[in-house]
């Protein structure tokens, strides 16, 4: 394998050798007939004469065999939940403390306690000094900056407030830098669109604003990600973009940068305060830049980057997501609110009930756009950006952001975006080449000996994402492995916001260092030190793959993540495959088979989600070169750019089912290894 990285950060090559010889390839227990894929042996029971006839043993009987313990499971659940509760509480306590600290702080941070401590806030920044504090109040000087004499004074320092914000050096609960960073370089970028502007070549050169340089510099970034490079080079032009780059490559960054470097150069607008719309509206807050993101956890952590980046300056975060008291969230809005991070949800409440309004909004960043779309959010979207008092495309500065570029995401380019440059940093929806990806054949009935397997094996203390398809299996699976005193949390969208967030917290912190997920943290969650993902139930839409295994290796650290794959999972070993082959992973020789045999099987899922299937763009060097010698074609079929940075406006047919260039008929058997072919107990399935 020549991936750039194939070792777990903490654990260099020992999970790498354990799993290998986890591989069901090695078990010695082979199916009669001995080419097959063979049953998983638990550690166990290696050795040891069936007790069982095989498949009769389910992960479901033996939890119900259990039960007996598994009331005591859940109290051990509740209890490592209350413990992180306990000291979430503790950090909020800490926060209230810092009063002074959180006037800067304007918003944003986990845990419960937030809005207690954020209520007692008093901030005087985000006004010209002409319009005065609110309600006439005196502007005073403080940790926070504010904007004065058409000039941008920044805030008193305030060692406590970095403390919190940038974390000490080698801070374990920061993300560091990985071996790889610098090998962001090498990814291709593209960027196509009406003479794009050159990408900045570092910070220091880059004529940011002096106060947003010096916060990068605080949060330990040395030099930009390729997505920051051009995305502050076309924020300083002007430009609207669409952008696609790889997980954990610093998208957050690339749209924060070119926000504030602008806002800190300008300034607030005149308008503050009332809009004029009588008093119903008297209490809406104008914030000049939105962000829209698709979930809360993702929002938050939006609002936490944020934070750092406008340290001392005059733009105060504030973030709203539902789930949470919304009068809280109104109360701190009141206290300011310059740059508002928000669920399409919420912030649709928020907009009828008259407290927010969007006159203001010089920019709007739509990020993770193709999740909002998929969990049904175009509705609020459309009316958020078109049908509110938001001023027009050629008013405002936009930015999307994106892993995919299907349909429905074009028409939201084509209507959002103006005159946008369109960037892609390596192949669109590619994983990373720092995560060491291993798809494992795990029956279902299995998968719970061979995950305790996992865990149990390398660093038990390194974090551990498992993902599941369904809710229900969340809270088992968790139980389960509380039962097998392994520490875990659950998170999933039937879970109050609160015990949420105390999951995450619990994780985050390694107080429970394994988290069963649900597709909830997918995506965009920016978690240091995981090292390991599971998919403990393969996702059916390779997108979701992607995003899964993105929850490591990141900001060019290396991590591994292993896919449990069965029968049940045979629709997506193409573009598994696919995936695989672009990211110089290994890939088992059964799984070219599966695929192979499952050429008709086609979902219309995966990579042809909403896809167009025609009119990718082609010419460029890099994506040439990567696409040469994929086996099952379609390697572009990802890649939905518009040629000239305009999207298409003809509608073009989504691709269901398998697509054409695959090298073989779908109406025919598909061909075999010749030294297969012969072997009828080579089909699987
Ligand atoms: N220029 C930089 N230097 C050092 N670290 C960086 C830099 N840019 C971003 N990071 C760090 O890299 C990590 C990943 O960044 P971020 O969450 O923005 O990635 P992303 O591309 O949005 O990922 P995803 O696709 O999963 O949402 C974060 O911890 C961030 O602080």
């Amino acid at each position: 394998m020549t991936g750039i990285g194939n070792q777990t950060n903490n654990v260099p090559g020992k999970l790498d050798q354990h799993l290998a010889g986890l591989s069901v390839g090695d078990s010695s227990d082979a199916r009669p007939g001995g080419s097959g894929p063979k049953r998983y042996i638990p550690p166990h029971l290696r050795g040891k004469p069936p007790t069982e006839p095989a498949g009769k043993t389910t992960t479901l009987e033996r939890t119900s065999s259990w039960s007996g313990n598994m009331a005591a499971a859940r109290d051990r659940s509740r209890s490592s939940e209350r413990v992180a509760g306990n000291e979430t509480g503790r950090v909020a306590m800490g926060r209230e403390d810092t009063s002074d600290v959180r006037r800067t702080a304007g918003g944003g941070g986990f845990g419960g306690g937030r809005g207690d401590a954020m209520t007692r806030t008093t901030t005087w920044a985000g006004r010209r000094e002409d319009s005065g504090g609110r309600g006439g109040a005196p502007v005073r000087p403080g940790a926070s900056g504010m904007w004065a004499g058409g000039k941008h004074v920044h805030g008193q320092r305030n060692q406590r407030l970095e403390a919190e914000l940038f974390g000490v050096v080698d801070d374990p609960e920061r993300m560091q830098t990985g071996i790889n960073f610098e090998k962001y370089d090498d990814i291709p970028v593209d960027a196509s669109g009406r003479d794009p502007p050159a990408p900045i070549t570092n910070f220091e050169e880059a004529d940011l604003e002096p106060l947003l340089l010096e916060n990068i510099k605080m949060s330990g970034y040395r030099v930009p990600t390729p997505v920051q490079k051009s995305s502050i080079s076309y924020g300083r032009a002007g430009r609207d973009m669409m952008a696609c780059a790889q997980t954990g490559s610093g998208k957050t960054g690339g749209f924060l940068f070119p926000i504030l470097n602008e806002s800190f150069r300008k300034g607030p607008s005149e308008a503050q305060g009332g809009d004029g719309r009588g008093h119903y509206r008297s209490r809406a807050v104008r914030p000049i830049a939105l962000i829209l993101s698709p979930t809360r956890e993702l929002t938050m952590q939006i609002s936490e980057e944020a934070r750092k980046f406008c340290y001392r300056s005059w733009v105060r975060p504030c973030v709203v997501y539902g789930g949470a008291d919304i009068v809280g969230q109104m109360r701190l809005m009141e206290r300011g609110c310059d740059l508002l991070v928000a669920t399409p949800g919420r912030l649709v409440d928020l907009i009828e009930r008259g407290r927010v309004s969007l006159s203001n909004i010089r920019y709007l960043v739509l990020d993770e756009a193709d999740r909002m779309l998929d969990m049904g959010f175009e509705p609020q979207i459309r009316r958020i950006v078109e049908k509110e008092d938001m001023p027009g495309v050629d008013e405002r500065h936009t930015l999307m952001f994106s892993a995919t570029f299907p349909r429905d995401i074009q028409m939201l380019a084509r209507d959002f975006l103006k005159d946008y440059i369109f960037l892609s940093v390596g192949r669109v929806g590619a994983t990373s080449e720092n995560i060491t990806q291993r798809i494992e054949y795990v029956e279902d009935e299995d998968k719970l000996s061979v995950l305790l397997d996992i865990l149990t094996s390398g660093d038990t203390s390194r974090l551990t994402l498992v993902f599941v398809e369904t809710k229900r299996m969340a809270d088992r699976l968790s139980e389960d492995l509380l039962y097998n005193n392994i520490p875990a949390s659950a998170i999933h969208g039937d879970r109050t916001q609160r015990e949420r967030e105390r999951a995450l917290e619990s994780f985050r912190t390694g107080r429970t260092p394994v988290l069963v997920a649900t597709a909830v943290a997918a995506r965009g969650l920016d978690i240091p030190n995981v090292t390991l993902v599971v998919n403990y139930d393969l996702p059916t839409d390779t997108d979701d793959y992607v995003h899964r295994v993105g929850r490591t290796g990141r900001a060019g650290n290396t991590g591994t993540a292993v896919s449990f794959f069965n029968r049940g999972n045979r629709s997506i070993s193409r573009n598994l495959i696919e995936l695989l082959k672009e990211s110089n992973q290994d890939i088992p020789d059964w799984l070219t088979i599966v695929a192979r045999e499952g050429s008709g099987f086609g979902s219309g899922r995966g990579r042809g989600r909403g896809g167009f299937s025609s009119g990718p763009s082609r010419g460029s060097g890099f994506r040439d070169q990567r696409s040469s010698g994929g086996g099952f074609g379609g390697r572009n079929d990802r890649d939905f750019r518009p040629s000239h940075g305009a999207p298409s406006a003809a509608p073009a047919g989504r691709s269901g089912g398998a697509r054409g260039g695959s090298g073989y008929s779908h109406n025919g058997p598909p061909p075999m290894p010749p030294a297969l072919e012969n072997d009828p107990k080579n089909s699987w399935f």
